[in-house]
């Protein structure tokens, strides 16, 4: 096993977050532990770069919700920087900033299988790759480890040492577009997300279709 070294590493989570839900809460507790990670950065984007024909609730509403979903948590927290910067939400304009803001620790990005073997279309990928460490989790119903390293699209270093940080993690079957579903038909969220979002969602008339 690789010896870690003592500076403070820091989680980034990346999405859209439209409405967050238990899925990201519990993939971020995991990253938390398999990753050694103190802490985890949720970060809601403006326009995420491969959804950019989707419409999305309002940033501020989004922002709202994923707050409330992590205030009791300390290792969570949520920045954003996205939102403020406004456009397309290059994932490498981010890192950059989150390293100036606390140059002296090491980001981990957290990211899903499906989003591994696309990496090879991120904007400065080669870039984003120096800059940080990616963990990588499998997302329900997603093949074997084997079947995602033939499907990785970057050179041989790279893609075996982002092969070594793919975790397992716990799968929970849920997605903001199923949330999105079930309210515009009147159907129960409770328990797919947290009771503060859930009360946020309803008092503000979200996703009513
Ligand atoms: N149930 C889940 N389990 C694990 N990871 C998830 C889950 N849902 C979303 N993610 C991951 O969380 C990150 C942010 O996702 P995003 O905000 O786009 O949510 P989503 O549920 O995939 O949304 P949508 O259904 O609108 O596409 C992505 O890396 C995505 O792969
Ligand atoms: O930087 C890029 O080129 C890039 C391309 C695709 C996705 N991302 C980021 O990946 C995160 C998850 O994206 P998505 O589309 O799965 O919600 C979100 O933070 C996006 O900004 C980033």
């Amino acid at each position: 096993m690789e010896s870690r070294s003592t500076a403070k590493r820091i989680g980034i989570m990346g999405g859209s977050f439209d409405p967050v839900h238990i899925g990201h809460l519990v993939i971020a507790q995991d990253a938390v532990e398999r990753m050694e990670l103190s802490e985890v950065v949720f970060v809601p984007a403006a326009v995420p770069p491969h959804k950019q024909h989707l419409s999305l609730a309002d940033d501020g509403h989004r922002l709202n919700m994923l707050k409330l979903a992590v205030e009791s948590d300390i290792r969570f927290s949520v920045s954003d920087e996205e939102l403020v910067r406004g456009g397309v939400s290059y994932t490498i304009d981010t890192v950059r900033q989150l390293k100036q803001s606390i140059p002296d620790a090491e980001w981990v990005l957290v990211v899903g299988s499906d989003t591994l073997v696309d990496l090879h279309n991120w904007y400065k990928i080669d870039e984003l790759l120096d800059l940080c460490e990616v963990a990588t989790f499998l997302r329900p119903g997603e093949s074997a480890l084997e079947s995602i390293a033939e499907k990785v699209r970057l050179p041989d270093e790279r893609k075996d040492k982002l092969m070594r940080n793919v975790v397992d993690m716990h799968l929970v079957e849920v997605s903001s577009s199923e949330i999105r579903m079930r309210v515009a038909e009147g159907l129960s969220v409770r328990y797919l997300v947290s009771p503060e979002v859930e009360m946020y969602i309803f008092e503000h008339g979200l996703y009513r279709g």
